[in-house]
C-alpha cells in the first residue's frame, strides 16, 4: 500500500474545481466516457500493432447507478493501468492538467462560456464526487491496483485483485449533485454527448422481442385462432451508434440514408431536409461531416435544431459560431474535427488560422454543391428556390467568393414564374427595358397582390417583373446595382409611373396648356393632406389611370435597407412619403379642370384619390367608410 501527497501548489483544488465549473458540473460524464473511449481505442491499436497480446472481445463502456451506495460507475474494458502508471497518469499528468485549467481560469475573468469545452479530464470527476475511487487492471501481465482520493490532496494507491482488463471509476456521489444518480439525468447526459461516440456504451438492459422465437398459433375445438405471446429477452441497452454516417464514405451512402441520420440527428423534426452536403477533408485540417438544407419553417422550435459540432464522434457544442460562417449558421447537420481548438476563447478561436480555414471550405464546399444542383437539374433547383434562397442572398452579401460563385446560380423569379439567372435577365430585357439615356431598369414587385394594376401597367408594355420578396433582397440590389456598369438599375414597379420609370423617347404631347396646368395643381393640392402626398402633374398617356400613388425608389429602398441594418442613417425612421401622380391627359382630370361645381370637383378629387389609394392598400377605417358611401350615392 502507498499512501501520498498529490503534488498540490494550491492548497485544496477540488473545492475549486466545483467552484469554477459551477455552471458546467455535467461535463464528468463526458470527460470520463472520453477516458474510457481512448482506453478501449488505444488497446486496439495495440493489439492490431502485436503489441498486446489480449483479445478485445466486444469491448464496451458500461455505465450503471448504485442508488443505495450513492455511486455512479463508469466501467471500461480498455487497455488499464498498473500501479506505476496510476502514480503517473492519475497523481502526475491527470493532476497537471487540472493544475493548469486553474492556472486559466482562477481570476474568473476568462470566457466562462468556454469552461465547459476545456477537457479538465479525469479530476472533473469531483465536481460532483465527494470521494473517487479507480479499480484497474492492465492488460500487461500484473497486478490490479485501486486507488481512493476524498477530494482533499491525499490518496492511497494499493493492490487489488480485480481480475477482468480495463477501469472502473466509481463516483460516490455528493449531497449536492444527487441528481447524478438518476437514470433520466445520466441518460440525458449520454444522449447528449454521447450518442455517437467510437465505442459501444451500456446502460443497463431493455426488453426486447426474441427473434429465435416464433409465436405458436393454436387453433382451438371450435375453430378459433389464438397466438401465443412474443418471448421477451432481455438485452444490454447500447445508447449510442458507433458508426453514424458522417464517418463513412460518401461513395457508401444512398439518399436514404442521408434522410436516415437527418432524423436520428433531430428526432423531433418531421420535415424532410431539401438535400445534403458531405464534408470530408484531411488536408490542412482534418474534418467530417454532413451539412443539410432545411426547409425553413414558420415553427421556430424546429429552428432551435443546429448545427452540432463534434470532436472525434463526442458531442461538444452546438454554438458553431465562428466556425461555420454566418450565413450558412441556418443550416443542420454536424460537424467533426479534431483539429479545432477548443479550449480557447471565441475571440481567439475567430482569429485561428485553421479554424478560419474550416470556414472556407465549408463556403466554398456550400458554393460548389450549390453550383451541381444547379446545373444537373435546374428544375428541382428552382421548385427548391423559395426555401433556400435567403441562405444564399445572405451569403451573397456577406462574402464575396461566396457572392462570385452564385451569381451564376442565384435565381430572380418573375411574377409569372420564370426564373432567370442574373445573366440571362439582362440579356432577356435589354432592349426592351433600357431607357433614352441608356439606364437598363429592372422592374421588381415584394407583393403580386398588393402591386397588381402596376404590374398590369408593366406587363401591358411588354415589361418582365420580377417577384423578390425576401427580407434582405433591398441589400443584394444594392450591391447588384454598384458591382456591375452602373447602368442596371432595379425599380419597383410602383416607385412611378410605368413611363417614367423607363422613359422612352416618345414624349406624350399634353392635353393641357401650362396656365391649365397651374391652375389645377392648387385645386388638388388643398384636396389632399400636403404633409404626406407631393402632387406631381404628368401628360401620360390618355390611358393610364388619372391618379396614381406611387413611392420613389430611393426612398422606399434606403427605409427598407435602415430597418434590416444598412441603408442611409436615420431613414428608417422618417414618416410614409407619397408621390400624387396627376395624368393631365385623363378626361376626368380636364373634367375636375372644367367643372364649375366646387363641391361637385371636391367629390370628383376625392373620388379619385380614393381609388388611387386603394390600389395602394392605402384606405382604411373612416376613410374606406367614407368612400364606400360616397360610391353608392354615385350609383344611386
Ligand atoms: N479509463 C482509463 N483507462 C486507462 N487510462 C486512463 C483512464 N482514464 C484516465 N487514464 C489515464 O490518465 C491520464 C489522464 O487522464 P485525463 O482525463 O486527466 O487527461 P487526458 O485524457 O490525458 O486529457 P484530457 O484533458 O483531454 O482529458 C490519461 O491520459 C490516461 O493515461
Amino acid at each position: 500500500m502507498s499512501k501520498g501527497n498529490i503534488n498540490v501548489s494550491v492548497e485544496n483544488i477540488f473545492p475549486l474545481i466545483k467552484k469554477f465549473l459551477y455552471s458546467d458540473h455535467e461535463i464528468f460524464l463526458r470527460e470520463l466516457v472520453s477516458n474510457a473511449t481512448d482506453a478501449t481505442t488505444k488497446l486496439k491499436h495495440l493489439i492490431s500493432i502485436g503489441e498486446a497480446q489480449t483479445e478485445l472481445g466486444d469491448a464496451k463502456i458500461e455505465i450503471s447507478i448504485d442508488k443505495k451506495a450513492k455511486t455512479l460507475t463508469i466501467k471500461d474494458q480498455g487497455l488499464g493501468m498498473t500501479m506505476e502508471e496510476v502514480e503517473k497518469y492519475i497523481n502526475q499528468i491527470a493532476f497537471s492538467g487540472a493544475e493548469e485549467f486553474l492556472e486559466k481560469y482562477k481570476d474568473g475573468k476568462n470566457d466562462t462560456g468556454v469552461i465547459g469545452h476545456f477537457g479538465l479530464g479525469f479530476y472533473s470527476a469531483f465536481m460532483v464526487a465527494k470521494q473517487v475511487e479507480i479499480f484497474t487492471k492492465s492488460y500487461k501481465d500484473e497486478p490490479a491496483a485501486h486507488w481512493i482520493c476524498d477530494g482533499s490532496p491525499e490518496y492511497t494507491l494499493v493492490e487489488h485483485d480485480k481480475s477482468d482488463r480495463g477501469t472502473e471509476i466509481v463516483l460516490h456521489i455528493a449531497d449536492d449533485s444527487k441528481e447524478f444518480l438518476e437514470e433520466g439525468k445520466i441518460r440525458g447526459l449520454l444522449n447528449k454527448y454521447n450518442r455517437f461516440n467510437q465505442v459501444p456504451i451500456k446502460f443497463g438492459t431493455k426488453k426486447v422481442n426474441d427473434p429465435n422465437h416464433e409465436p405458436k398459433t393454436i387453433t382451438d375445438k371450435d375453430g378459433k385462432e389464438t397466438t401465443e405471446p412474443r418471448k421477451q429477452i432481455e438485452v444490454d441497452d447500447i445508447i449510442n451508434n458507433t458508426n453514424p454516417a458522417w464517418t463513412k464514405k460518401p461513395a457508401d451512402l444512398e439518399d436514404e440514408d442521408y434522410k436516415n441520420f437527418y432524423r436520428e440527428l433531430y428526432p423531433m423534426q418531421f420535415e424532410e431536409s431539401l438535400f445534403h452536403i458531405h464534408l470530408n477533408v484531411d488536408y490542412p485540417f482534418n474534418l467530417t461531416g454532413i451539412l443539410f438544407f432545411p426547409k425553413l419553417t414558420q415553427n421556430l422550435d424546429m429552428q432551435k435544431d443546429k448545427i452540432q459540432l463534434y470532436q472525434n464522434q463526442v458531442f461538444v457544442t452546438d454554438n458553431v459560431e465562428g466556425i461555420v460562417p454566418d450565413f450558412l449558421q441556418m443550416l443542420k447537420g454536424v460537424i467533426d474535427s479534431p483539429d479545432i481548438p477548443l479550449n480557447v476563447s471565441r475571440s481567439y478561436l475567430q482569429a485561428d488560422g485553421a479554424v478560419k480555414k474550416i470556414s472556407g471550405y465549408i463556403t466554398k464546399k456550400v458554393g460548389d454543391k450549390l453550383s451541381s444542383l444547379f446545373k444537373e437539374n435546374r428544375e428541382d433547383f428552382e421548385k427548391k428556390w423559395n426555401d433556400i434562397k435567403v441562405i444564399i442572398e445572405y451569403g451573397m452579401l456577406s462574402e464575396d467568393k461566396f457572392y462570385d460563385k452564385a451569381k451564376s446560380f442565384a435565381l430572380y423569379p418573375t411574377v409569372n414564374n420564370t426564373y432567370f439567372t442574373f445573366d440571362e435577365l439582362i440579356e432577356k430585357t435589354k432592349d426592351s427595358q433600357t431607357d433614352k439615356d441608356g439606364n437598363h431598369i429592372l422592374l421588381y414587385a415584394a407583393n403580386k397582390n398588393a402591386q397588381h394594376s402596376y404590374i398590369e401597367a408593366a406587363k401591358a408594355k411588354g415589361y418582365e417583373v420580377l417577384l423578390l420578396d425576401s427580407p434582405i433582397i433591398s441589400h443584394l440590389m444594392q450591391k447588384l446595382e454598384t458591382s456591375g456598369d452602373g447602368k442596371v438599375k432595379f425599380s419597383r414597379v410602383d416607385a412611378d409611373h410605368i413611363d417614367n420609370l423607363i422613359k422612352k423617347d416618345d414624349t406624350v404631347i399634353s392635353k393641357l396648356s401650362d396656365e391649365e396646368k397651374e391652375k389645377l395643381k392648387p385645386i388638388i393640392e388643398a384636396a389632399v393632406p400636403s404633409q404626406t402626398y407631393t402632387v406631381q402633374l404628368e401628360s401620360l398617356d390618355s390611358n393610364a389611370f388619372p391618379f396614381m400613388i406611387t413611392v420613389p425608389e430611393f426612398m422606399r429602398r434606403m427605409k427598407e435597407m435602415s430597418a434590416t441594418g444598412g441603408g442611409m442613417f436615420g431613414m428608417g425612421s422618417l414618416p410614409d412619403m407619397y408621390n400624387l401622380v396627376v395624368n393631365t391627359n385623363h378626361d376626368l382630370v380636364s373634367n375636375i379642370l372644367n367643372s364649375t361645381d366646387e363641391t361637385e370637383q371636391k367629390r370628383l378629387i376625392s373620388q379619385a384619390f380614393d381609388l388611387a389609394k386603394l390600389s395602394q392598400n392605402l384606405l382604411h377605417g373612416e376613410e374606406l367608410t367614407n368612400f364606400i358611401k360616397r360610391s353608392y350615392e354615385l350609383i344611386k
